[in-house]
């Protein structure tokens, strides 16, 4: 098997290009390349990792026809197209804590550096003025400082600034009493807070809601000479309103580690006395790159080598112990829900996956994702884990999970269940021996069958003389015929054949097959 490939197209610690090499990828490392170069590389990997800098668009992804996953050596994921990677069937994966505490302290320093204007004084002192009556700062002990957003790094900002004996409220709507109370800070609204904080820190991520969330207006009726900190994201401020508020005094300073536009060579900020900034450097520690360098590639390697799912943000987690135990139920899942979308007619709009016996007790995501993979395939030839639960919601395929405690005759069964016009059609299978994926019901009838490769699917009258005429059709066609499995209603009723075939039997085959006597249906399988 080939080793699966890996870019690193950003800046990172060297231990990840280690740890790829270790764990069975082959990697280049090549930075700096304009999106043109990119696009044309991107071609040949499996795996992409990437920091801020690179930008993974829409056009990239189309020329990305190998890649599988993309791994993001830090937080923010706004540099990626994620739902244009959802229905490509690329994993985006993200490493959610590495950086935290070095970023909160970057905040914490921006806060320091902005009471004291150090920045400013270093500046003037080494350009030898000696400018010590220019220079007035503030203390921030018994200081309000409201957060908006008090998550990750919110909440150790929040930690920091109480060492520091600031008083800490936060505005965030997802945080809840329990943790606000755990972090030791007060909950209020927006306005509430702008109109109490002395300095404001910004930790959310860039969405809808957030973009301007200190706009102009909220500027402006904020408490005069507040100070603003954002280490965050780029397009949380009006960059314009807030020079405007720091030329009028009505902000007395402003500390900014990340703009609307990066990489940040002009601003509107520039050139204010009162504003300091730096370049997008939150992350960068030695301690925090060799952290998310780490974990992105051990990450992505789990992915691409084993199939284990961390930190996706567009799949479920799927641990890198669990993933070989669910690899056969997964193949199992797949083969199931291919069946059923070959097998069954009309518009499908709901579809139940049913898991009983030691397949009850598994983490169901996956295998769900695989039913859907195998299903969405009647739609689309590109659909995979990743991208199927977004496929299968956009057709407005209506998906249930049952899980079932009792155990019936075998001791793990996935059964899948789509509702037709001519009601319920379901299919079951078991694993053989823990690992060998084995159908052991199609549509109420129980056969068993290895449902792999060409196959061809027949549902006949169950009289004697029937093998035999199927059997000299593909002899006269010459086709071999691999496995040969049976199962029927009841004696005498409608019975069923899955015959594997060593080659694909072509429309005419198929026609001679329907017209076989006592043959209800053909249908030609392909696994
Ligand atoms: N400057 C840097 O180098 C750097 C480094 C790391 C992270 N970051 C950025 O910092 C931000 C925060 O990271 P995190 O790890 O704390 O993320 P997080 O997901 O742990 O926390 C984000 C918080 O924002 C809150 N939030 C979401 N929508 C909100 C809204 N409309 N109003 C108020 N709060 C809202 C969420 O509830 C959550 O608690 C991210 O944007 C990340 O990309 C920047
Ligand atoms: O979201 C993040 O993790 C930070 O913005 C860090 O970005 P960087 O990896 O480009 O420094």
């Amino acid at each position: 098997m080939n080793k699966p490939k890996v870019l690193i197209s950003d800046k990172m610690d060297e231990n990840a290009a280690r740890i790829f090499e270790e764990r069975g990828c082959d990697v280049d490392v090549i930075t700096g390349e304009s999106p043109e170069e990119l696009k044309a590389r991107i071609g040949e990997y499996d795996g992409l990792a990437i920091r801020s800098s690179t930008k993974v668009t829409h056009e990239i992804l189309d020329a990305a026809t190998n890649l599988k996953v993309i791994g993001r050596a830090g937080i923010g994921v706004d540099n990626v197209d994620i739902s244009h990677a959802s229905a490509k069937g690329v994993v985006v994966m993200n490493t959610p804590f590495g950086n935290s505490i070095t970023t909160a302290e970057h905040a914490i320093a921006m806060i320091m550096a902005l009471a004291r204007q150090i920045p400013q004084a270093n500046a003037r002192t080494q350009n030898g003025e000696w400018p010590k009556k220019d220079f007035m700062g503030v203390e921030v002990t018994g200081k309000t400082l409201g957060l908006i957003g008090a998550g990750n790094i919110g909440g150790i900002v929040a930690a920091r600034a109480q060492g520091l004996r600031m008083k800490v409220i936060a505005y965030d709507p997802f945080l809840t009493e329990e943790r606000a109370v755990e972090l030791g800070i007060e909950k209020v609204d927006l306005d509430t807070l702008l109109t109490r904080a002395d300095f404001v820190s910004l930790h959310t991520p860039l969405t809808d809601e957030t973009r301007n969330i200190l706009s102009r207006e909220r500027i402006e009726n904020a408490k005069s000479g507040i100070r603003i900190v954002n280490c965050a994201r780029g397009g949380l401020i009006d960059e314009a309103a807030l020079r405007d508020a720091l030329d009028s005094g009505q902000v007395a300073g402003a500390a900014l580690d990340v703009f609307a536009s990066e990489p940040a060579t002009t601003s509107p900020l520039f050139g204010a006395p009162n504003f300091i900034c730096t370049p997008h450097l939150g992350a960068s520690t030695t301690e925090a790159q060799v952290n998310v360098a780490l974990q992105v590639a051990e990450q992505m390697a789990d992915y691409l080598v084993n199939g284990g799912v961390s930190n996706a943000l567009n799949m479920p987690s799927l641990s890198a112990e669990e993933a070989p135990k669910l690899k056969p139920y997964m193949a199992l899942a797949e083969k199931l829900g291919s069946l059923v979308g070959q097998l069954a007619h009309g518009n499908l709009t709901k579809i139940s996956i049913e898991r009983e016996g030691a397949a009850a007790e598994l983490n169901g995501k996956p295998i769900t994702g695989a039913v859907l993979a195998g299903f969405m395939r009647r739609y689309s030839d590109t659909v995979n884990m990743v991208n199927a639960p977004f496929l299968a919601k956009e057709r407005g395929l209506e998906v249930s999970e049952i899980r079932h405690q009792r155990e019936g005759a075998f001791n793990t069964l996935i059964r899948v269940s789509v509702e037709t016009e001519q009601g319920t059609r379901s299919v079951a299978g078991t694993l053989f021996g823990n690992h060998a994926p084995r159908l052991v019901e199609i549509f109420g009838i129980g056969i068993e069958a290895d449902l792999d490769g060409q196959m061809l699917y027949v549902v006949n009258d169950d009289k004697p003389g029937f093998i035999g005429r199927i059997g000299s059709l593909m002899g006269a066609h010459d086709i071999n015929i691999g496995t040969f499995n049976l199962g029927r209603r009841d004696a005498g009723g409608e019975a069923v054949l899955l015959l594997s075939l060593d080659e694909e039997p072509g429309a005419a085959v198929i026609a001679e097959a329907e017209g076989l006597e006592g043959v209800q249906m053909v249908k030609a399988l392909s696994f």
